[in-house]
């Protein structure tokens, strides 16, 4: 059994090496990123690294860039020079399924704005099609949930509410999460239409065409990406 976490922390290194003095970096939310944003902090700790400014997708990715050392500001309208992030599945174009750990919308708005999205990940990661392994995270308003619901089975959605223990999961913006099964042969670009403009739906974990490079780390290495079409 490989050590998923030392892979994760590889591809991590080898994106935060990317990063130069005064660029304005997105800092991604999970197990991934959080190895990015603490090498980030090493870097800048040990002085190769000045003036970068971390824009957090999640509460917890602020927190802990705060506690290394990155000076975190608010996500406003100026480009971002590039955002480090994982991902919960990713195809060979670089499309990808994210927010299982529930941050897909801050981290959409986040990374659309990035010059470069670069993706690290372990090797498990990888699929031939989005669904394959992972459920779709969809972030849907709590008002209505059930309806919501409904209309999303109505399309062909197997799934269920984000539900750890007593009550619903709660994303950092107030929402619920329904984790949808995704039917075998789906388009996600058809798809992702289709969520986008069915009521109750706040945004989806489908990150389509957005990633410009990943670095997947493997037992034998750290292979780099480049979107293929
Ligand atoms: O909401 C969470 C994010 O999309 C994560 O980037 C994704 O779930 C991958 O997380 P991890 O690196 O923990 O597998």
């Amino acid at each position: 059994m490989p050590d998923l976490e030392a892979l994760k922390r590889q591809a991590a290194v080898r994106a935060a090496a990317l990063v130069t003095d005064g660029m304005r970096v997105g800092l991604g939310t999970g197990s991934t990123a959080k190895y990015a944003i603490e090498e980030l902090g090493r870097r800048l700790a040990d002085g190769e690294l000045k003036g970068i400014v971390g824009v957090a997708t999640s509460e917890a990715s602020d927190a802990l860039a705060r506690q290394v050392g990155i000076q975190v500001e608010p996500l406003d309208p100026r480009p971002l020079d590039l955002a480090i992030d994982g991902a919960d599945e990713i195809d060979p174009g670089l499309n990808l399924i994210k927010g299982l750990g529930g941050a897909l919308l801050r981290e959409k708005l986040t990374e659309v704005q990035a010059r470069q999205l670069v993706i690290i990940a372990d090797h498990t990661k990888l699929v031939t099609q989005l669904g394959e392994k992972a459920p779709l995270p969809v972030e849907i308003a709590r008002f209505g949930f059930l309806s919501t619901i409904e209309r999303l089975r109505a399309l062909g959605l197997g799934g269920r509410l984000r539900q750890p223990g007593a009550q619903p999961y709660l994303t950092d913006n107030g929402n619920y999460i329904f984790d949808a099964a995704i039917p075998a042969g789906t388009q996600p670009a058809t798809l992702e239409r289709t969520l986008k403009g069915t009521l109750g739906v706040i945004d989806t974990g489908f990150f389509l065409g957005m990633a410009t490079r990943a670095f997947v780390a493997a037992p034998d290495g750290v292979q780099e990406l480049s979107p293929q079409t």
